[in-house]
């Protein structure tokens, strides 16, 4: 069997951001980015100099710490990284679901699998200007063609006006998927992210500006949300 990089597996705890925000979830944080976003809030899954932190890990090996965390009762594991569509997550999709557990999976829509048809949640969260990225939109298409039936969401991070306006194209050319935003959080690189210190005075300046901004424009499809994990626990892990 394949070994996957893992960075950190924990819960349950909640849901921390869009469509299924609140909902009782365990964490699998694959190792691993293509992309590396200005303001990326978590480094130690993406840099290669945290690299020797991440575990090598089975199908068998993350199944276990999942049913372990969960005490075998089904919940949704959120597949989240780093990229966790740059490694195979199907097989651990199929173990779980014959438990009766759920996938949510997050990705910025760079890299399509033919997994992704088996997710009960697909969250496509393409990068604004302000990240730095430039996204490949055949390729983000192609994410969504592997999504078949699948649900799937948009979810865009939004620092400033320039992000704004680029996520109202974004929205007016997938008119059809539900649109999350969520205001950014400044967080300090690692291993000063550990430290929980978090500029949630900025995240409310931000979150009250975006939705001002949005109703005053009298848009009123997306929905808007803070990270609810942060404004709870700040940037520390394994929450
Ligand atoms: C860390 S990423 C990992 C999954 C995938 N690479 C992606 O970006 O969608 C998980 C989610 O956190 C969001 N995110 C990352 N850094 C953020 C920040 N500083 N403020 C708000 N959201 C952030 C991403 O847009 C994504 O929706
Ligand atoms: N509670 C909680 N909710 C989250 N939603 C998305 C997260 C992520 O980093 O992908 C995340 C996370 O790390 N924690
Ligand atoms: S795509 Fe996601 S994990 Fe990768 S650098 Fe950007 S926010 Fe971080
Ligand atoms: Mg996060």
């Amino acid at each position: 069997m394949t070994a996957l990089r893992i960075a950190e597996i924990f819960g349950p705890t909640i849901q921390g951001e869009g469509a299924l925000i609140g909902a009782p979830t365990v964490f699998v944080r694959a190792g691993g980015c293509d992309y590396r976003c200005s303001w990326c809030d978590s480094l130690h899954a993406v840099d290669s100099e945290y690299r020797h932190d991440w575990a090598k890990m089975t199908t068998d090996d993350i199944w276990a710490k999942v049913w372990d965390l969960s005490g075998g009762t089904p919940l949704t594991v959120s597949l989240s990284g780093g990229n966790p569509a740059i490694q195979n997550f199907g097989p651990l999709m199929s173990m779980g679901h014959a438990q009766g557990y759920k996938f949510a999976l997050e990705t910025q829509g760079s890299v399509a699998q033919d997994w992704f048809e088996n997710l009960d949640l697909l969250v496509l969260s393409p990068k604004p200007p302000s990240s730095g990225e430039t996204v490949d939109w055949d390729k983000f298409d192609d994410c969504l063609a592997q999504a078949k039936t699948a649900r799937t969401v948009l979810k865009i991070v939004i620092f400033d006006e320039v992000d704004y306006n680029w996520a109202r194209d974004v929205a007016g050319r997938y008119a059809a998927l539900p649109l999350y935003l969520q205001p950014g959080n400044h967080t300090p690189p690692p291993p000063d992210a550990q430290d929980a210190v978090i500029d949630i005075d900025g995240i409310i300046d931000r979150m009250q500006w975006l939705v001002d901004k949005t109703l005053g424009d009298r848009w009123f499809t997306p929905h808007i949300l803070p990270q609810l994990h942060t404004l709870i626990w700040g940037n520390k892990r394994g929450v």
